[in-house]
C-alpha cells in the first residue's frame, strides 16, 4: 500500500518533531527513514554519509589514517553541506558533490577507522546538532519543522530527548541479504557470500565506538526481518504516532 506524502498545507502548524534512529548495517535506516521523513513532511538527515564524507576527504588528502590527531585536523577544516530533502538527500565536500562517491567500496572499508577517532566524532556531533536545529527553527518551505535523522548514536548522544526514539534492527542474514540484493542484484548464496564480511565486521568494529546493537532506556525497538520494507516503514510511523499522541 502505497504510503500518503503529508499535505504541505499544514506543514507551517504542527510543532517541530525530531525522530532519531540508529541501527546496525543493513537494518534499513537509510532507506526506511528517508521514507518515514517524507511522510511526516520533515527533513531527513543522514549522519553516516557525514562520517563518510569525512573519510572521503582524508583519503583524497592522502591523511594517514591511524593518525588519530592528522584525521581530526583535517576534518575539522572540511566543509560539509548536508542537503536534508528526504526526496533527493545530497552530500558536498565544499563545492564537490559527494553523495555517490561517499557509497563506493574504499570509504565504506575506511569509515569506521574515522569514526573511530573522538575529536572526530565530537566536531561531527556539534555539527548533527546544529542541522537538527537548523531544521527545526528554519524548516524549508512547504515542510514540517523537525527531522527524522538516522546513525548509530543519534538516540544515545547526538539526540537523546528526541521525542521519539527508535532502533530499527534485524536478523544479521536478513540484512547480509538485503546488502546482497542491494549491492549485487541477488541474494544468492554466492552473493550473500562476498558481501556478509563486510557488513558483519564493520558492524563489528563501529560497535566498539558507539553502541547499537541494544536499545537504550525509553527507546523503541522495531525488528523488521519479518516485515517488507513499507511494513516497516508503517511500523516506525506507528511509533511516531504513539509518542506523539496527545494525551485525552
Ligand atoms: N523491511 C525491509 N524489507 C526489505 N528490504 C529492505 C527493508 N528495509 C530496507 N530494505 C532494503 O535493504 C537495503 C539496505 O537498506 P539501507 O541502505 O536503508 O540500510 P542502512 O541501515 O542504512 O545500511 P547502512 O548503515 O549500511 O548504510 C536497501 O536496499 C533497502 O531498500
Ligand atoms: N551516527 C553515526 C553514523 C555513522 N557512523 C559510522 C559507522 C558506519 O560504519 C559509518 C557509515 O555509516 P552508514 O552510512 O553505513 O550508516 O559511519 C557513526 O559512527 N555514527
Amino acid at each position: 500500500m502505497p504510503l500518503p506524502e503529508r499535505p504541505s498545507s499544514s506543514a507551517s502548524a504542527a510543532a517541530p518533531l525530531v525522530v532519531a534512529v540508529d541501527g546496525p548495517s543493513g537494518s534499513g535506516k537509510s532507506s526506511v527513514c528517508r521514507a518515514v521523513a517524507r511522510h511526516l513532511g520533515t527533513a531527513y538527515l543522514d549522519t553516516g554519509a557525514m562520517y563518510r564524507a569525512a573519510t572521503w576527504s582524508c583519503l583524497r588528502a592522502g591523511v594517514d589514517l591511524t593518525d588519530a590527531a592528522a584525521v581530526a585536523a583535517h576534518v575539522r577544516a572540511v566543509v560539509l553541506a548536508m542537503g536534508t530533502d528526504p526526496a533527493g538527500a545530497t552530500t558536498a565536500v565544499g563545492d564537490v558533490d559527494v553523495t555517490d562517491a561517499v557509497r563506493g567500496a574504499e570509504v565504506t572499508a575506511a569509515v569506521s577507522a574515522v569514526a573511530s577517532v573522538p575529536a572526530v566524532r565530537a566536531d561531527l556531533i556539534l555539527r548533527q546538532r546544529a542541522l537538527i536545529d537548523a531544521a527545526c527553527r528554519t524548516p524549508q518551505p512547504g515542510r514540517r519543522a523537525g527531522v527524522v535523522v538516522e546513525g548509530r548514536d543519534i538516540t544515545t548522544v547526538v539526540a537523546p530527548q528526541a521525542p521519539v526514539r527508535v532502533l530499527l534492527t534485524a536478523r544479521e542474514e536478513v540484512r547480509v541479504a538485503r546488502r546482497a540484493q542491494q549491492d549485487l542484484g541477488t541474494a544468492d548464496a554466492a552473493a550473500v557470500a562476498s558481501v556478509r564480511d563486510g557488513v558483519v565486521q564493520r558492524d563489528l568494529v563501529d560497535s566498539r565506538t558507539t553502541d547499537f546493537l541494544a536499545a537504550a532506556d525509553g527507546v523503541i525497538t522495531v525488528d523488521s526481518s519479518d516485515l517488507d520494507f513499507e511494513g516497516t516503514v508503517e511500523a516506525v510511523l506507528a511509533v511516531v504516532g504513539r509518542a506523539t499522541a496527545v494525551a485525552p
